[in-house]
């Protein structure tokens, strides 16, 4: 199965392959530069969902792939505080896009302060670990569990729970 991914980042792509192997489920990976078509830092839970249903509709109507995934990074404002959140989509010919989420965790305030002011959580995480490329490594969540959930496994298990969902789907229909 040809799978196209919405994205060039290495934390995200590094997902999609471990999802597929875990799953004993052969797949070519196809890294497309997708657009989110929401802003650079999406602010709730609906914009991320769109983004990641943007990048994999693009995904699917840009190349010769069978199945288009495409994953989200945002944060969303609860009455604790934010939080950090993504979503993945996937996209195939003639079907509604599957939706998932990841799992999720208290920004501290020193770190929501900044987004709330307009910063990317990207650059603010280089500049808060005086490292380079987070966003495409460990990632926020990696950072702040300690290294004990990082950006790739998170999103693992977003596309975990998407091919699950396409099987089901499947399943039901026979
Ligand atoms: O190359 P793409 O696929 O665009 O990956 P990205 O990480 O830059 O972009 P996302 O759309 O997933 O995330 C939106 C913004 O939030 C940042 N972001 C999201 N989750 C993050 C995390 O866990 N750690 C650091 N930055 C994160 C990211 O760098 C972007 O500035």
């Amino acid at each position: 199965m040809i799978v196209a991914v919405g994205s060039q980042n290495k934390a995200k792509l590094k997902a999609v392959q471990r999802a597929f192997q875990e799953l004993e489920i052969e797949a070519e990976i196809v890294p497309v530069d997708a657009p989110s078509h929401v802003s650079a830092m999406p602010f709730s839970d609906e914009e991320t969902i769109h983004g990641a249903i943007h990048r994999a509709e693009f995904c699917l109507e840009n190349s010769k792939a069978d199945v288009a995934i495409g994953l989200e990074g945002g944060v969303t404002e609860a009455t604790f505080g934010l939080f950090l959140c993504n979503w993945g989509a996937l996209a195939e010919k003639g079907k509604k896009p599957l939706l998932a989420g990841g799992a999720r965790i208290l920004l501290p305030e020193e770190i929501a302060g900044r987004l709330r002011m307009g910063e990317e959580l990207g650059p603010v995480m280089d500049d808060y670990s005086k490292r380079s490329g987070i966003s495409s490594n460990e990632g926020a969540i990696g950072i702040f569990t300690n290294g004990r959930i990082e950006r790739a496994e998170m999103f693992k298990h977003i596309i975990k729970l998407l091919i699950g969902q396409r099987e089901k789907k499947h399943y039901v229909k026979k």
